[in-house]
């Protein structure tokens, strides 16, 4: 099997290869958005279609989100992040102005090492931040706070080239979750023989299932994936299905079809079990077979994750094809399928757009974004998919942008630097590096 879906991306199409239906979509769609259309005036709301889920309280899930997010701690809602808000934003291009001119002289006035030390924020005070969060329209309607969804662990060592040994895995999950991420994805309980690197899936359970104050979700592909979760001690679970056919095929031998049919059983299994789900689905802008992917296909399979119960649905740019341009489409047509509080956004770097993505999608009122420490990562069965985007450049940005995350910066690059001193690499992360260098220059003066 590992042969035959290597054969089938050896054989991969440009990823920018579009159908004329999903062009077609993304310009209509392009066309009538709000943050990329003329945006010369606020825009109509689409009705939701007949069906629609938007609102619906979710009384078929499995189970909601039992996430204790930082934003619900301190009594904030979302409420200020609904798309019609969102919407008004559109006409309030000029503070963008306002907003870069203020933290590139808080950038060059900073003094680094204490920025290092200290929050490795581009602020130098409190004051500074509340002066900036409420001078800018555009900076304040964005969500106090971010859950980030860490997956480092499966996601970027699933596509290693050597298998890291088990001690080391789970010493990076421990370190992961001592610096304050939330969800830390453990490890994927897949066929052995498609993704050997993960093979140890049960021992790297078995050792983490009893660290405090994390969510250590897994992914499982079938019933005989879920069983083996349960049985080590997983205490959560991911069903992982693609919007566009080539790739589900390449990825898990199945037509998009089936394997709905397939999650089906096992979203049935966890409900009795009581054990959460989370949703993926992959390739929501290009395909590294199909071509683009039109939005309609994304919220096809988007909707049915969430109806079978996923407490939350991860929309996965798979090879990091996407640019703001297709990525608010996309978000556009599956939020008028499932509400925006139960979607996550998961970027892959290859292009640079991660972070231009995520900043576009915490617009359109999105709170959860996954990432991985140091940037590993891609898709084994995604050639020329990079690494996520890294956990370390979504923190600093957040950061900076003033919004919680109750991870620790530091704490994060360290664990980075522990995986990559193993990998014999450099960090994919662009804030780690930079800040590695303010450390170094500063012990020096
Ligand atoms: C789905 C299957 C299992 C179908 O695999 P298959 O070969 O089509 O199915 P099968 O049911 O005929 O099984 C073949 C063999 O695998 C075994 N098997 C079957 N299931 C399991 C299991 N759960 N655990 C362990 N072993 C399993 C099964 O017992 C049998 O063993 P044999 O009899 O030959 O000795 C396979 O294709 C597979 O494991 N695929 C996983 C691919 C994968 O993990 N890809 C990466 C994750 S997805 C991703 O990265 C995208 C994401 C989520 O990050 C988001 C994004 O970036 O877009």
């Amino acid at each position: 099997m590992l042969a035959s879906s290597t054969r089938a991306c050896s054989r991969l199409a440009s990823p920018h290869a579009s159908s004329s239906a999903g062009a077609a979509a993304a310009a209509a769609a392009l066309a009538s958005s709000p943050l990329l259309g003329s945006g010369m005036s606020a825009p109509e709301r689409q009705p939701a279609p007949p069906g629609a889920v938007v609102g619906d309280t979710g009384s078929s899930r499995v189970a909601e989100d039992p996430q204790p997010r930082p934003c619900t701690s301190s009594g904030e809602s979302r409420e200020g992040h609904q798309w019609s808000r969102v919407a008004h934003q559109s006409q309030l291009t000029p503070h963008w102005r306002n907003v870069t001119a203020g933290l590139s002289h808080h950038v060059s006035s900073a003094n680094c090492s204490s920025l290092y030390q200290k929050s490795y924020r581009y602020f130098s005070s409190s004051s500074d931040q509340q002066r900036i969060w409420a001078g800018n329209k555009l900076i304040h309607d964005l969500p106090r706070c971010v859950k980030i969804v860490e997956v480092g662990p499966r996601d970027g060592l699933q596509n290693e080239k050597d298998t890291v040994p088990t001690p080391v895995k789970v010493e990076l999950i421990q370190r992961l979750a001592a610096s304050g991420l939330s969800v830390v994805e453990a490890t994927s309980f897949v066929s052995p023989k498609w993704v050997p690197q993960l093979a140890d899936a049960k021992d790297v359970m078995e050792a983490v299932r009893n660290i405090e104050g994390v969510r250590l979700p897994v992914l499982t592909p079938n019933l005989k994936g879920f069983e083996a979760a349960i049985a080590a001690g997983a205490k959560e679970i991911a069903i992982f299905a693609s919007a566009s056919e080539g790739f589900s095929k390449s990825n898990i031998n199945c037509t998009i079809k089936e394997s709905l049919a397939r999650y089906n059983d096992v979203a049935l299994a966890a409900k009795e079990k009581e054990i959460p789900v989370r949703g993926y689905v992959s390739c929501v802008v290009g395909c590294p077979v199909d071509g683009s992917v039109p939005p309609s296909n994304v919220a096809y399979v988007a909707k049915e994750l969430y109806d079978m119960g996923c407490y939350e649905v991860s929309l996965g740019d798979t090879i990091g094809v996407g640019t703001p341009g297709t990525v608010v489409p996309m978000l556009e047509a599956i939020m008028s399928v499932v509400p925006v509080e139960k979607l996550a956004v998961h970027f892959h770097d290859t292009y640079g757009q991660s972070l231009s993505n995520i900043l576009i999608s915490l617009q359109m009122g999105v709170s959860v974004v996954d990432s991985s420490v140091a940037g590993l990562g891609g898709c084994p069965y995604a050639k020329g998919a990079s690494g996520n985007v890294a956990t370390e450049d979504v923190v600093y940005m957040l950061n900076g942008l003033g919004i919680r995350t109750g991870v620790d910066l530091g704490k994060v690059m360290a664990a980075g630097e522990f995986i990559c001193k193993y990998l014999r690499r450099q960090s994919g992360s662009k804030a780690a590096t930079a800040l590695s260098k303010v450390t170094a220059n500063a012990s020096k003066l």
